[in-house]
């Protein structure tokens, strides 16, 4: 099959904004991140729409992904229901606007509270697609398959360039499951994630999920078993900074993200021992 839809990449940690063309409707993903390529997204939309109805799915509420909706205000915004969890996307969109002031980014439109058409609570097709909520890297993550196209946009996981970033690692795992099952099932043969590349095929996809598995595995099992045995800190810490990613040492620039990754597990850990 042709490719059904355009992705733009932004010079932001290549955060992703897929347009996907379906015969009624123009489905728009995370439209992001600096005004001139929110503008080329909103030119592109304008140029392929020929007045079908414009649907903007918001993967989930990080800041990098929801700063773009002003510019479609004639859009159906959808999400998931977390999203709404008191204060978290106002604190989201506090933290877009606190770095375009200091970097003196200037948007010809507001940065505000999007207004939602609708959001969803569990699993359901809708239209000509699939809505999964697959929480993990944050509550309100969700991806959406195009069944005809066999693709799947997925938030901030399976990326070609880093681990999980994790706010609830249980359920990341989960997610990871149900993903493989649509894999497995063969109604899914391309994955895009929230940054990076699409992984293409059916072995890519599942090199990335299992990767990512592992990763989440090994690092919950140094803090798990750290904390259920008392471990010293210094002795986990140092334990869980030897933890390797894909067979590979974890990278320099990813260090923090790692570090805030066994803060989260220490947490996970602790709640769970009482
Ligand atoms: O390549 C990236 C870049 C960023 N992120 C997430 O987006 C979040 C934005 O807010 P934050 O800066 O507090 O945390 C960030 C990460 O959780 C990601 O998953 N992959």
């Amino acid at each position: 099959m042709a490719q059904s839809y355009k992705l733009f990449t932004s010079c932001l940690w290549q955060t992703t904004s897929a347009v996907v063309s379906t015969e009624q409707r123009l489905y728009l993903f995370d439209p992001a991140y600096f005004p001139n390529e929110v503008e080329a997204i909103a030119d592109y939309v304008q140029s392929e729409r020929n007045g079908r109805e414009l649907v903007l799915v918001l993967t989930h509420g990080d800041w990098d992904h929801v700063v773009g909706v002003g510019k479609f205000p004639d859009a159906t915004v959808i999400a998931q229901k977390e999203i709404l969890t008191a204060g978290r996307i106002e604190g989201k969109l506090n933290k877009a606007k606190k770095f375009d002031g200091s970097y003196y980014v200037v948007r010809s439109y507001e940065v505000g509270m999007p207004k939602f058409t609708k959001l969803v609570e569990d699993a359901q097709d809708w239209q000509e697609v699939f809505f999964l909520p697959v929480p993990g890297h944050t509550p309100d993550q969700m991806a959406t398959l195009f069944r005809e196209q066999k693709l799947l946009v997925v938030g901030d996981m399976l990326s070609n360039l880093e681990f999980p970033f994790i706010d609830d690692s249980g359920a990341y795992l989960e997610s990871l499951e149900k993903i493989e099952r649509l894999v497995l099932q063969g109604e899914v043969e391309e994955v895009i994630p929230g940054h990076g590349v699409p992984a293409k095929g059916r072995e890519e996809i599942l090199h990335r999920i299992e990767r990512d598995r592992q990763y989440l595995v090994d690092a919950r099992a140094v803090v798990f078993e750290g904390i259920a045995n008392n471990v010293e800190e210094d002795v986990l810490k140092e334990k869980f900074s030897q933890l390797t990613y894909d067979g590979v040492s974890i990278d320099e620039h990813l260090r923090s993200s790692h570090d805030q990754n066994r803060d989260q597990l220490c947490k996970e850990a602790i709640s769970q021992k009482g």
